[in-house]
């Protein structure tokens, strides 16, 4: 059985991700892209479907975990009765290969230690042909093939391999875990210490640029360095998650492939490392969707692959049992051909952002805002399955329409303050009237609150998110109302609910419920601290804070009852909750472009 979500750390190489549990268990492992075919999917079933255990041969869990400084430099202590050990885990910056390094380091007494490697590809479903090589285990399937390299004796039975050894103070021995297409001969592992130094290095110099200076400092600088874990460095597509089907109900269905590049989840990674310092990501970005957009704006899609392929079909790998037997389990997401309005609204104030803050407008990229606005112009008004991706019937929702507002508005300011060439006056007069249908259609006045929906009895959470967009200040009795709202109507101990998913008949098309979301918890300190409840917001941000892991993550919702962090993990959108919200408490304003 695969542990509690919070008890995974992460590491990665900017091209994938390893989750490692406290029992020194790597139990999920794509290589190698994010979205590759697991070779370590235990997460997702149990062992039978690959895992790499490196830990006391006692077994039990760490002890204490930390990233070493700002890495992902995993560092995971036992302290048994015969002594002290620490596992060092990490993926070096890619090179030739993908590798995975992890360092065996003696601390006190004699500890006997045993290491287990079961590789699976295709999400556990094929057994792969093992062998050795020259020393090195050679583990071949289709058209992957994995190498292990260590000086310590192995042994294989049954497919899979295990060692026995034991260390002494000042002991360390290397296992190096390396990825090559089978087709190719292997490509020379890297030196385990060597990779160690190169991968410190490679953060603290990413991290040197982040300029910071609020409060909850140690908190905010893990986020940044999670968030940039999940950016896909040869394209700089961001990706929402780093797994698939972590349900967000316990034995649920509710269970998604979160290894894509949303332009929602990615405009707001892009904004929380834009307010941090990071100009560089923004550009890379930028780049990524002049590429995976170009072509026809009105075929521009909600979310793309980590490369800009637009197919990202869905399907079940049933052979998974799922995690704690939620599934199905899938692979691929079916919201790729959905129509979500707020989308458009998204990028265009994000790229309208990214150009205040220094970002040089390239006439490619204003092109792109001028198709975008084309099309807003001409489908602001069709109903859409919202930012929630509801899977129901499509609805003419309130924060979709805001969002549209939003699009024309940054369009109209950027031809008034950049100058830039475009018929400002249509947009602003398009502006204008949404905002008034909102106003009229979107405001229940006898509930006194915004609505889901056009005539919905139900609430959404992204309904805070309206001022920061500008579409009204928190001194706007509407807002107060929706606030209040939200407070009574949406949350569970404190913790907030997207929306109510049986509200209205059932908005969102699937069965069951979920956990309270992360980002919108983040979004009401944000609401509170906006209408001068300061202190209650610093409670609400502190208990948020209080839910990451022992090694600063979070995952998409939480579940109020069992107390468990539930969803994919780790999330960008919650990540970038606590960047964003942490500044906002700290007394800088969260920057879209409305201010
Ligand atoms: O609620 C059903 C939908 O759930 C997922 O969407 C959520 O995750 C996305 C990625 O973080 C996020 O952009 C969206 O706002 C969330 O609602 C899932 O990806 C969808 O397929 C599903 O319909």
């Amino acid at each position: 059985m695969s542990a509690e979500i919070e008890d995974y750390a992460l590491l990665g190489d900017l091209q994938t991700g390893a989750l490692v549990g406290r029992d020194g268990s790597i139990d999920w492992l794509c290589l190698p892209r994010f979205d590759s075919r697991a070779c370590f999917a235990a997460l997702l079933h149990d062992e039978s479907a690959g895992h790499w255990r490196l830990a006391p041969a006692a077994g039990g869990t760490a002890h204490r975990r930390q990233y070493r400084g700002e890495s992902l430099i995993l560092e995971s202590e036992w302290h048994t009765p015969e002594g002290s050990v620490r596992v060092i885990d990490c993926m070096p910056p890619r090179g030739e290969a993908a590798d995975v390094v992890r360092v065996v380091e003696g601390l006190s007494g004699r500890v006997p230690m045993r290491m287990h490697l079961r590789l699976r590809f295709d999400y556990g479903h094929i057994l792969p042909w093992v062998s050795r090589i020259e020393g090195d285990l050679n583990t071949v399937a289709g058209p992957d093939a994995v190498w292990l390299r260590t000086p310590v004796a192995t042994q294989g039975s049954g497919n899979e391999t295990s060692a026995e050894f034991t260390v002494g103070p000042g002991d360390r021995v290397p296992f190096i875990l390396l990825y090559q297409p089978s087709h190719l001969p292997s490509a020379e592992p890297v030196d385990a210490e060597w990779a160690l130094a190169d991968t410190e290095r490679f953060w603290s110099t990413w991290m040197s640029v982040c300029d910071y200076r609020g409060h909850w400092q140690d908190a905010v600088r893990r986020s940044l360095v999670t968030l940039k874990a999940l950016t896909y460095a040869p394209t700089g597509g961001i990706l929402a998650a780093a797994t698939t089907s972590l349900p967000e109900q316990i034995g649920g269905e509710r269970n998604w492939d979160y290894r894509y590049c949303w332009l929602r989840d990615a405009t707001f990674t892009l904004q929380a490392l834009l307010d941090t310092g990071f100009i560089e990501e923004a550009y890379e970005w930028r780049e990524w969707l002049l590429r995976a957009v170009a072509g026809d704006p009105a075929d521009l899609q909600i979310m793309y692959a980590l490369d800009g392929t637009r197919r990202i079909p869905e399907w079940t790998a049933d052979w998974l049992e799922g995690y704690e037997g939620a599934s199905p389990v899938r692979i691929g997401n079916a919201a790729v051909d959905q129509f979500q309005l707020d989308v458009w609204g998204q990028v265009l104030d994000s790229l309208h952002l990214a150009r205040e803050s220094g970002l040089a407008m390239s006439e490619t990229a204003w092109n792109l805002q001028h198709a975008m606005l084309d099309f807003l112009e001409g489908h602001w008004n069709d109903p859409d399955n919202s930012l929630w991706e509801v899977r129901g019937e499509r609805r003419h929702f309130v924060h979709s329409k805001v969002m549209a507002w939003a699009g024309l508005d940054r369009g109209v300011r950027a031809v008034h303050e950049g100058r830039l060439p475009g018929p400002a006056d249509r947009w602003a007069a398009l502006r204008d009237r949404i905002h008034d249908e909102v106003c009229a259609k979107g405001y229940d006045a006898e509930r006194g609150t915004f609505t889901q929906f056009y005539g919905s009895q139900g609430l959404d959470a992204a309904l805070l998110l309206l001022p920061r967009v500008g579409f009204l200040p928190w001194s706007d009795p509407r807002m107060r109302g929706t606030l209040a709202a939200v407070e009574r109507e949406l949350t569970e101990d404190g913790f907030v609910l997207r929306y109510r998913p049986e509200a209205d008949g059932g908005v969102d098309g699937l069965p069951g419920t979920e956990g309270a979301f992360l980002a919108c918890t983040f979004w009401l300190a944000d609401a509170l601290h906006g209408t001068g409840r300061v202190a209650e917001a610093k409670a609400l941000f502190e208990r948020l804070l209080a839910l990451r892991n022992d090694v600063g993550l979070l995952s998409e919702e939480y579940d109020t009852r069992l107390k468990r962090q539930i969803g994919n993990t780790p999330q960008a959108f919650s990540m970038v909750g606590l960047v964003n919200t942490a500044r906002n408490l700290s007394g800088g304003e969260i920057r879209t472009a409305a201010e």
